[in-house]
This record gives structure tokens, C-alpha cells and sequence, in this order.
């Protein structure tokens, strides 16, 4: 449904993408994440055909971003949405739908969809950030999108209203939408998109699905032994590199050593407790692949 091939754009002398090569396939919720500045909101402006890349090429649907068919079948929410605040919820798709060419009376159901049925009638002004944004996802869903480009969506969103948004996104989604949407947080996004793509400094350094992207980065688990009360320090001493912290010894190792470390820690047999295995978290990997390129 979307396809970029080598995409570069430069402001003065500033490559805020460089070389980004990326798809979204039908039904596929892909997370675009990365620091600010590294490139997320320029390289949505140039799918949506706002703004012109310098090199590369960009389909939406077989079509060139901006075309009159590429808009046609494109959905776009901005991170700040903004409506006047004296329409209501109802008024404002109803406007929408009519700029769309659409039948205005499909506006309750949309509202519905968004969970906005019972505020419809209420003016826009009264409304929390959250609700504004379910506006802006009822606008974003006029004439059925087959690729939805959401900027930022839950950003100032309680942790209720993320879960409505993502299950929202995933019935979108299971009906053959493709979402392509941005993120500050690999937590938000880690059980409720299909791949992560990482930008930094506008270079794509990362493109999969969570579990091949830890398992690519390899990155160090830790191990907490819990010994024996009094057995600490020999604990420490026979698993050799452990950092001793009260009855707790500490040790890190690569994945593929896990196994031979947990070996060495039973073969310590009634000098040790218990212990936990931590992998590296999502903050972990989310700075392994987001180092910007020097
Ligand atoms: N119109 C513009 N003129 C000059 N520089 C720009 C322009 N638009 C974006 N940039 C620069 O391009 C880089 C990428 O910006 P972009 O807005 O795409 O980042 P982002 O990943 O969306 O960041 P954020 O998470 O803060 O929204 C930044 O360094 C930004 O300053």
C-alpha cells in the first residue's frame, strides 16, 4: 500500500532523510519511532505529497503521493489536531464528510466508531485532548482510508484512552487498512504494532519486528542470583565478574552464554536460592538502535 525507495530530502544543509527505504502492506500497523528532529513528520509530509523529496520514489497505492488517488484512498491525522470549538463533535464530520463528497449523515456512525456517540451534540470546546483526538480519528476515517498516516496519535492520551485508540487501529487494520503511525515510546507501541522502523538523524537504523530486532541486537541479560544467607561472597567469587549487592550477585552475560551461566549457578547447588532472569529492556533497545550516526 505504501512503498519508499531510497527517499533523501535536505533542508539548506541540513538531510533530515537520507536514503529511507520502507513499505507498508495492507493490513499492517508499522510504528515509526524516533528522536525529535530525526526525520518522522518529514517523511509523513512527503508520503502524504506536502512536501517533495529531493530523491527516491513513493508510491501510495501505485499512486504518486498527492495525487488526486493517492488522496483519495490516504488518511492523515496530524499530532496537534485542532477543530473550532464552537462547532460540535457532530457538526464537524458532518463539515468533513461534506468536504469529502460525502453523505453528511454518516457522522453519527462515525462518531459512534470513535466511541464518541453519547458527546456528539456537545461542543468541540468542552472537549479533553483525548476526545479531540477521536474527532480528528472519525475525520481521519471518512470514505474507508486504505492507508492511515497518524502523527504522534497518542500523545496526551491516558493510559484508557491509548488502549481504545490501539484497539481501534487494530480492527482498522484486521479490515485491510495500512497504518503507518509515529511514537516517541517502544512501550506504547511494542504489543500493538506488526514492525518498528528507527529513524535517527533521518538514517533508518532499524526495520522489523520487535523479536528480530532483539534478537539482532544481542543485546547483555542480566542474571540475579539470590544466595544463601552468609554464602554471598563465595556466590560472588566461584561465578566470577558478579557484583555482590547484600544477598544479591549480579551478573551479566551474552545470549548465547545463558545457558552456561545458569549451568555454573546450579552447579553452586544449596549456596544459592534463587534466580531471575532479566532480559534487556525496551529502553534498552529502543537506545541500541537509536544511536544517532556520527
Ligand atoms: N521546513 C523545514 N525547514 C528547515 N528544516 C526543517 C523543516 N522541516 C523539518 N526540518 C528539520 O528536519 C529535521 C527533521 O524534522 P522532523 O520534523 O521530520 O522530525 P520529527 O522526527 O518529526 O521530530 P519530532 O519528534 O520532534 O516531531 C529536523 O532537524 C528539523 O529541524
Amino acid at each position: 500500500m505504501l512503498t519508499l525507495l531510497q527517499v533523501t530530502k535536505a533542508f539548506g544543509g541540513l538531510t533530515a532523510l537520507d536514503d529511507i527505504s520502507l513499505a507498508v502492506a495492507p493490513g499492517e500497523r508499522v510504528a515509526l519511532l524516533g528522536h525529535n528532529g530525526a526525520g518522522k513528520s518529514t517523511l509523513m509530509k512527503i508520503v502524504l505529497g506536502l512536501i517533495a523529496a529531493d530523491r527516491g520514489r513513493i508510491a501510495v497505492g501505485g499512486h504518486a503521493p498527492g495525487s488526486r488517488a493517492a488522496r483519495a484512498i490516504t488518511a492523515y491525522l496530524p499530532e496537534n489536531v485542532a477543530f473550532h470549538p464552537a462547532l460540535t463533535g457532530l457538526e464537524t464530520v458532518r463539515h468533513y464528510l461534506r468536504l469529502r463528497g460525502e453523505d453528511a449523515r454518516k457522522a453519527g456512525d462515525l462518531l459512534d466508531r470513535v466511541g464518541l456517540g453519547a458527546a456528539a451534540g456537545r461542543r468541540i470546546g468542552t472537549y479533553s485532548k483525548g476526545m479531540r483526538q477521536r474527532v480528528g480519528l472519525a475525520q481521519a476515517l471518512i470514505g474507508h482510508p486504505r492507508l492511515l498516516v497518524l502523527d504522534e496519535p497518542t500523545s496526551g492520551l491516558d493510559p484508557v484512552s491509548r488502549r481504545d485508540f490501539y484497539a481501534l487501529l487494530a480492527e482498522l487494520a484486521a479490515e485491510g487498512a495500512a497504518i503507518l503511525l509515529s511514537s516517541h515510546a517502544l512501550t506504547e507501541v511494542e504489543a500493538r504494532t506488526d514492525r518498528i522502523v528507527i529513524l535517527s538523524g533521518g538514517r533508518l537504523m532499524a526495520n522489523d519486528t520487535l523479536a528480530n530486532l532483539r534478537r539482532q541486537a544481542a543485546l547483555p541479560i542480566r542474571l540475579q542470583v539470590s544466595a544463601r544467607p552468609g554464602a554471598a561472597d563465595e556466590v560472588a567469587e566461584r561465578l566470577k565478574g558478579g557484583r555482590r549487592n547484600g544477598v544479591v550477585v549480579d551478573l551479566s552475560c551474552a545470549p548465547d552464554e545463558k545457558l552456561d551461566r545458569l549451568g555454573a549457578i546450579t552447579a553452586l547447588g544449596p549456596m544459592v536460592e534463587d534466580v531471575e532472569i532479566l532480559p534487556p529492556s525496551l529502553e534498552d533497545l529502543y537506545t541500541h538502535y537509536s544511536r544517532r550516526p556520527s
